[in-house]
């Protein structure tokens, strides 16, 4: 991991409850693939090209929902105000101060439109997409997407990769099941069928289909993400059910203990998709070498999620402002040491497996 990113680490584990701390770390089982993430980078290596003759760099990147000025957006991750008071509403901020998009989720403790707001006092352009999960109680998973709509938002992301709740085992052993109280997740109060003021529990749903994801397209004219897509044939499937871009994602390691590490599937996944649509990989990601990497094999852009938990507690909006700093400044430096200019000078040819010396096994 990028060093003062482990700093920034280690002020959030001081700062943070021990409880909430495992609560963001954790993954799902025996959290073999949160190790994975992260070791799958390190098995990677990227063959600098020489001689290139370049100075200035760009680094941004247009993608269906907005702008990144660095091709880092941020993951959604869920119950902000666990890290620090202001919550989603500084890390909205510090995201639209870095011209990059937050992916605010359906589990945030600020409820959607405020988080735009917030965004958009920063920066009038910002954008801010929505994470759902299909709710079983599809009226529910219908008001979610007007209420992000109304808020504002410039694309809905799918998380498809929860069926069914992970097994977090750091949290069943500090019997951590509730948020203290003061916080909810806002987004779920006053929905459908609750009685005025009551927050509904956000449910996974083991019958979502892509019947589901067709009548979540058909709903909205935003554009519409899949996120948690590992198999090459869903990529498939996803791009034939219009979806404007793939999220490869393990959750982070906190849903299939047996799924691979995100970056070994990003390769796949980008040949069946063939271009049709762009690729975000997120899990693991944790220093401009991993970016690099990532574009490398195909991805538009990465996510990051527990590092922005680790900024967020460390130091609210300025230490969110902080990693996404440090991440743009050791990517751009990582594309000058190999003579890149441009984010499509990384290619698939540029990497090779550590200790081999050979091109990746996806190269
Ligand atoms: C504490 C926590 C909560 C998360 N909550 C959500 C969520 O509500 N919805 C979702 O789609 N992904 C969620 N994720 C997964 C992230 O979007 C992302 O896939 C993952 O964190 C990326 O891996 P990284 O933490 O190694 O960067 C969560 C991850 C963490 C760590
Ligand atoms: O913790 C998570 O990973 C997650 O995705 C989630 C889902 C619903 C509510 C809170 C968090």
């Amino acid at each position: 991991m990028n060093a003062d990113l482990v700093q920034l680490h280690e002020k959030a584990r001081a700062a943070l409850d021990p409880v909430h701390y495992d609560y963001y770390a954790g993954g799902v089982g025996d959290e073999v693939v949160l190790g994975e993430n992260e070791a799958a980078f390190r098995r990677l290596a990227l063959l600098p090209r020489v001689l290139r003759g370049r100075s200035t760099r760009a680094i941004g990147v247009d993608l269906p929902g907005g702008r990144l000025d660095l091709p880092v957006l941020i993951a959604p991750t869920a119950f902000h105000r666990l890290a620090h008071p202001d919550g989603e509403l500084a890390t909205a901020r510090a995201a639209a101060a870095a011209r990059t998009v937050l992916v605010s989720g359906v589990a945030s403790t600020v409820a959607i439109a405020d988080v735009v707001r917030a965004a958009r006092a920063v920066d009038a352009d910002a954008a801010v997409w929505f994470q759902l999960y299909p709710h079983p109680d599809e009226d529910v998973t219908e008001c979610l997407v007007r209420r992000a709509e109304r808020a504002g938002c410039t694309a809905l992301v799918v998380t498809a990769d929860s069926p069914v709740f992970g097994r977090h085992r750091r949290d069943a052993e500090h019997g951590f099941h509730d948020l203290p109280p003061g916080l909810a997740a806002e987004n779920m109060r006053d929905l459908p069928g609750s009685p005025p003021g009551h927050v509904r529990d956000i449910e996974m749903s083991p019958l979502a289909s892509w019947a589901h994801l067709d009548r979540l397209r058909e709903l909205t004219s935003l554009p519409l993400w899949l996120k948690g897509v590992l198999h090459p044939r869903d990529a498939v499937l996803a791009v034939e059910h219009g979806v404007a871009g793939i999220v490869v994602s393990n959750h982070g390691g906190r849903q299939c203990d047996v799924a691979p590490a995100a970056v070994e599937a990003l390769p796949a996944v980008v040949d069946a998709v063939a271009g049709r649509v762009p690729v975000v990989l997120d899990g693991g990601v944790r220093g401009g070498g991993d970016i690099a990497l990532a574009l490398a094999l195909g991805a538009a852009a990465v996510g990051i999620g527990r590092p922005v938990l680790w900024g967020l507690a460390a130091d609210g909006e300025t230490g969110v402002a902080r990693v996404l700093d440090i991440l743009r400044d050791e990517f751009d430096h990582v594309l000058a040491l190999c003579g890149g200019r441009h984010l499509a000078d990384l290619t698939r040819d540029l990497v090779v497996t550590r200790g081999t010396g050979v091109l990746a096994r996806c190269g």
